[in-house]
Formats: C-alpha cells, structure tokens, sequence
C-alpha cells in the first residue's frame, strides 16, 4: 500500500494509532534487549570488512546483511514503489538526509538513532558485562533499532497529513517557502498529544514490566534492571526519557525535514497563491 496516495490512510487520527501500537512494540523490544547483557565488544567499530572496504562493528555488520535481504525483497514484492538499483549503496546506514523515496517500512537505521541507541538506552537497560550472547543480543538490537526507526520515519506521513489539512496549508507553504524550520517544527507541534503519549508510556511501562503470575497481586517493578530476575525489565523512567529526549524530538525533525521539501515539484494550487 502507498500510503502517501491513499488519503484514508492519511487521517491523522489513523496515523496516530500506528504510533499508539509502536509504543508497545518499542517497550517489548526493549524488554527483549534486557534479557543479555551490554556486550559491549558487539559495538566494537571496525570488526568486520566489507566487499567494498568500509568497515563495521558485529551489530552494523548484522543489520548490513538483514538490511540487504528486505531490500531485496522489497524490490521483489514492490518494483515501482522502491526505484532501487541493483546493487544496493553501500554501507546501508544512512544519515538524516534519508532519499525522498525513503519508506517508513523501510528498515535503514538512521545513524542518528542508532548512536543515541547504543549510547543512551543500551546501557541503562541492560546489566554491564558479557554473557558470550552476541547473535542474540545483535539481534534484539536489530529488533530496537527498526521499531525505532519505523516509528520515526513515520514522521513523513503525519507531516503529509498535517500539510493536506485544508486549514493549515497556507501557513505551511508561507513558512516552507521562507525555509523557517523553527516556525514549521512549532506549527506541527502539538503538546496536549505529547503530553498525553508520555503519561500513557510510562502506565504502559509500568503494566508490561510487570511480573504476572498464575496466582497473586500484579507487581510492577521501578526498581529498573533486576540483577539475577529470571525476568529482567525496564524501568518505566528509562522508556519516558528515550521518547521525551529521543523518540518525540527525532519524529519531529523528520517531520520539519520532510515538509522542507514538501513543495519541490509540486504545483501550488491556484487558491493557495
Ligand atoms: C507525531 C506528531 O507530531 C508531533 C510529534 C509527536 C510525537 O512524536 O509523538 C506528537 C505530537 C506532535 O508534537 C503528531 O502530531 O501526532
């Protein structure tokens, strides 16, 4: 489905229930990530080589090869809506200039979330050492990082949604045509559903890290990585702070990045001049 044809898809109450659905699948992630430890070697830059030279850590190297089968397979199911050539650019970690082709489905990690991944949240969740779990905790990496990466990019349609709002394009063609990126990133922020998201974030956190058993009171857990649980979870806090500092501001820079190339080729309509 090419959701930037299909104005349904567009509603933007619609879009915000994809993004609703992405807070458990990002909390579950994580949840998931926690259960090895740092293995800090797996993020060790310039482990493996590549055909082309480049270089990378066991996690890039990782996600390189998974990254290339669903572009494979995306040109397989879906020619026209991916103009790939063959073969793929390489190293396929591309930066916040993603291509105006780039689909939300996609699952390139932008180098930006996953420099704030590795730095901010891997650490806080997961207990200091090496269990020798390197493929699995790679893999629950790759899990976080596309989940994030999903949920950013989503960006580009909540953006096309707000610019198709009849109410609101004018301003957004003014400011776009003024290049006023802190006006356009004000316009589309809207802080009641940010405020409501964080306070439903943190009741989520709290619920899915809880321990349930077959018997007995729900107990959640604030006391964040639990040291010898068999079930160690995330502390509430550490999933509020990745989307206040993190999720929320990198969504919005997307969304500013798209609507700053909103009017390229496109004809202004007659009553909008
Ligand atoms: C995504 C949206 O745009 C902005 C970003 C938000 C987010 O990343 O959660 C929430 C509200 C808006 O400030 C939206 O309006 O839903």
């Amino acid at each position: 489905m090419n959701l930037l044809n299909n104005k349904d898809a567009l509603s933007l109450a619609k879009l915000r229930d994809v993004l609703i659905r992405l807070e458990d699948t990002i909390i579950f992630a994580l949840i998931e990530r926690a259960q090895f430890a740092l293995n800090n070697c797996t993020y060790q830059p310039g482990v493996y080589k590549y055909d082309n030279g480049s270089q990378g850590s066991f996690l890039e190297y990782f996600l390189h090869e998974m990254e290339k089968v669903h572009a494979r397979v995306r040109r397989y199911t879906s020619p026209d809506e991916y103009p790939f050539t063959s073969p793929l650019p390489e190293p396929m970690l591309p930066t916040l200039d993603f291509p105006p082709t780039l689909h939300p489905n996609n699952i390139n990690v932008n180098k930006d979330i996953m420099e704030r991944y590795l730095q901010d949240i891997v650490p806080k969740i997961c207990t200091p050492g090496d269990d020798l779990n390197y493929g699995s905790s790679a893999t629950r990496d790759t899990e976080c990082l596309q989940a994030l990466s999903k949920r950013i990019h989503y960006g580009k349609f909540i953006a096309e949604s707000k610019f198709m709002d009849p109410t609101q394009q004018k301003t957004y063609i003014r400011l776009i045509q003024n290049k006023d990126r802190d006006a356009i990133m004000e316009l589309l922020t809207n802080r009641t559903v940010e405020a409501a998201l964080l306070r439903r974030l943190r009741r989520k956190a709290l619920i899915y890290g809880s321990d349930i058993t077959e018997t007995g009171e729900v107990v959640t857990k604030e006391e964040g990585v639990v040291e010898g649980s068999p079930s160690r979870k995330i502390q509430a806090d550490v999933v509020v702070d990745l989307y206040e500092r993190f999720v929320i501001p990198l969504t919005k820079e997307v969304e500013v990045d798209y609507l700053l190339q909103r009017l390229d080729g496109w004809q202004i309509p007659e009553d909008t001049n």
